[in-house]
């Protein structure tokens, strides 16, 4: 895994310099702010790095043994990554509508499967895991069975937990914390900023209606 290391810190650096990670303060999709923000929707303007993206990410699903048949990615960001897993694996796609349509078809799941198949989700950013619970239970209405999801960064905020008490198994490339110790040791940071981010982190471990996790 060693190619994987290098990759993932020249990822994480080019993240920073094209203001995909950033610092200050954003209200997130929970109803929180916070001090960083992974914004990995700019990637489509940097072919080469969703490239990258998409071959850790389809390493670490061999890595981790993951015997799904089809893969999902979560509207909309995962998208382009998901696709390119897709050509990369040979694993065929589904697409899953946020709203269904109106006409036609009415499908929510676009796609073909069988009732019964397993499905690996793929997602960009996970707080608290809410997004991949919503993608899942759509999946799973259709009849496919959803174990595990590869995602690209992981908040450390409870989404782990969250989705574990849901029977899915997270498997993140990256997580906040090592982003963050990258980013010391090339410099970008100081050791102000990394202890607040973390601070940050562990007093706001959250469920995916917004409510703090109390400690254990
Ligand atoms: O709003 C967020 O929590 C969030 C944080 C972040 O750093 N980057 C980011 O893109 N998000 C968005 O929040 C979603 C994940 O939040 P959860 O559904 O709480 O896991 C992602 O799909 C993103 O749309």
């Amino acid at each position: 895994m060693e190619t994987f290391e290098d990759d993932l810190k020249a990822v994480v650096l080019q993240l920073f310099d094209i203001g995909a990670l950033k610092f200050g303060d954003f209200k997130m999709k929970v109803g929180i702010n916070s001090p960083v923000y992974f914004d990995l929707r700019v990637m489509v303007s940097y072919p080469p790095l969703m490239e990258k993206l998409a071959n850790l990410v389809w390493t670490y699903a061999q890595h981790k043994g993951i015997k799904s048949t089809v893969l999902c990615g979560v509207p909309y960001t995962a998208l382009p990554v998901a696709t390119l897993v897709s050509v990369k694996s040979g694993l065929p796609m589904l697409i899953r509508r946020k709203e269904p349509k109106a006409y036609g078809t009415m499908k929510l799941i676009e796609g073909k499967f069988n009732p019964g198949e397993e499905c690996l989700i793929i997602e960009d950013v996970v707080t608290s895991g809410g997004s991949i619970l919503e993608t899942a239970n759509d999946l799973k209405k259709d009849g496919l069975v959803v174990k595990d999801a590869v995602i690209m960064v992981d908040r450390e905020q409870g989404g782990i937990r969250n989705l574990t008490d849901n029977g899915i198994n997270m498997h993140s490339i990256l997580t906040l914390s090592k982003a963050l110790s990258i980013l010391l040791e090339s410099g970008k940071l100081d050791q102000t900023k990394v202890d607040e981010v973390k601070a940050y982190i562990e007093a706001n471990q959250i469920f995916p209606n917004g409510d703090l996790i109390p400690k254990s």
